[in-house]
């Protein structure tokens, strides 16, 4: 997809000529891993940007590797020659130990990064220890240069500042923060620094995902950046392939909240609120899928609020017994809701279900709430959904709300029924030998 963004101030100047990045085909199933590689020329913002990037995301976990890192260190007799070296050349990195870092970080593998000190030209290896995250940003002049570093992106970024604004900038920190005088710093520039923009930096951008003119100046451009990362962490690869799959944006908040219910040694009670808690959560996303109405109604004010009118004709089915964990938050969230239940029993090892059930009468005409925390191998949520359809329910009016939801199950439900919609808060990794969900949680 090409998007094409304006910016108001300057309305016949494109600001951002940008393709959407997909996921690569390396990317691990059903992760939320998310790689962002940001280039362009020395100074021209690239720190800046991350910066803001990682302000907007910090509810989610992020980290910032730089390509400077990688620098080798200069030995005695380079150091002698220091101004001859081309600390602008791809040959200056140790670009095969970036990659590998790169991978094992990928790979959920937390790694060490060696430090560079720019004053001693020296670098000092496994300095700073790095953790697997949910978003990893690569930022550094050539970190688009090399295709297998590249192919780890997800989404590259390429900060396109105006070559003066660089150099000023440049004669400003060299000078400041690295204590250079500014003839050498003009020297290494117009020698070294200014060709390999042209000729090693600048035919990269043509790899990018998206061009961000003014660097930091951009705020249009990183909070487009920053909502479309928020969505793809949101989605997983399950979503992509099941379109009737709802997994809620996760946040630091939901991400305590499980873990405190996965936890086999947390207390009942402590299982029970924050259980409770999550399920509320997964009601009201449950809730935003339902049809509504406009309507308009007087405020105290005597003006006139033009909103919208829930939808009435609404019912909760629980599983029994675990889907009774969750009555209490829609009863919480729907005023008066009417709950209806169905009871699956497995009788023997023959494969033959005893279906009990209680369902209001008018049930064919709602919309309903079908309530089961976990969903597993899929084979209650096939019974119970068949059931639904049995008794006149439009499989479309079928919303199924899991707290936590297994791939296997997903993939059963939704190739039965792919108009029914399941909502839930986290997918399982998958099932193990007895058919439980795992990691899974307590009961
Ligand atoms: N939009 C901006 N306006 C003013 N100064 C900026 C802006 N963006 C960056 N700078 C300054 O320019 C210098 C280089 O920016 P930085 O983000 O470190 O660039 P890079 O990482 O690309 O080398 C820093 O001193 C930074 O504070
Ligand atoms: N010892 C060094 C190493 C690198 N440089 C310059 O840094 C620039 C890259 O860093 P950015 O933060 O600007 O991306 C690059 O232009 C190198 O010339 C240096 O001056 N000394
Ligand atoms: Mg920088």
């Amino acid at each position: 997809a090409v998007l094409s963004i304006h910016c108001a101030k300057f309305s016949k100047m494109p600001i951002i000529i940008a393709q959407l990045a997909v996921l690569p085909p390396n990317a691990p199933a059903f992760s939320l891993f998310w790689i962002s590689g940001v280039a362009g020329g020395a100074s021209s913002g690239k720190s800046t940007v991350c910066k803001m990037i990682i302000d907007q995301l910090r509810d989610q976990r992020v980290v910032v590797v730089t390509q400077e890192s990688f620098y080798y260190g200069l030995s005695d007799e380079e150091l002698v020659h220091v101004h001859d070296y081309n600390f602008d050349h791809p040959d200056a990195f140790d670009t095969e130990l970036l990659l590998s870092c790169m991978k094992k970080l990928q790979h959920n593998k937390a790694v060490d990064i060696p430090n560079y000190n720019f004053k001693t030209y020296k670098s000092v290896p496994s300095a700073r220890k790095v953790n697997p995250s949910d978003v990893i940003i690569l930022e550094g002049i050539l970190v688009f240069h090399d295709s297998r570093v590249r192919d780890l992106m997800n989404m590259k970024i390429f900060v396109d500042t105006d070559a003066d604004v660089r150099l000023t900038r440049r004669i400003c920190r060299d000078t400041i923060e690295k204590g250079r005088d500014i003839k050498t710093v003009l020297d290494q520039y117009s020698k070294f620094v200014k060709p390999a923009f042209e000729d090693f930096i600048l035919p990269t951008k043509k790899y990018a995902d998206i061009i961000i003119p003014r660097g930091g100046d951009n705020d249009v451009a990183i909070d487009l950046i920053v909502q479309h990362i928020r969505t793809k962490l949101g989605q997983n690869d399950l979503c992509k392939m099941h379109p009737n799959l709802y997994v809620i944006q996760t946040t630091y908040q939901i991400r305590g909240m499980h873990t405190i219910i996965r936890d086999a040694a947390t207390a009942t009670d402590d299982f029970i609120f924050y259980a409770d808690r999550l399920i509320r959560l997964v009601v009201e996303h449950g809730l935003g899928h339902l049809p509504f109405k406009e309507k308009q109604v007087i405020t105290p004010t005597g003006s006139v609020y033009t909103g919208v009118e829930f939808s009435k004709r609404l019912c909760g089915i629980s599983v029994i017994r675990s889907g009774e964990s969750m009555e209490n938050a829609l009863r919480a969230c729907c005023k008066g809701i009417k709950i209806g239940k169905i009871l699956i029993h497995r009788e023997g090892d023959n494969g033959q279900q005893l279906i009990y059930h209680n369902l209001p009468k008018d049930i064919a005409n709602r919309h309903v709430l079908l309530l089961d925390p976990i969903l597993g191998t899929g084979n209650s949520a096939v019974q119970a959904i068949s059931l639904l359809l049995k008794k006149g329910v439009q499989e479309a009016n079928i919303i199924f709300l899991n707290l936590i939801s297994a791939p296997q199950g997903v993939h059963v439900v939704s190739k039965r029924f792919p108009r029914v919609k399941i909502v839930t808060s986290e997918i399982e990794f998958g099932l193990n030998d007895d058919f439980r969900v795992v990691p899974g949680m307590g009961d």
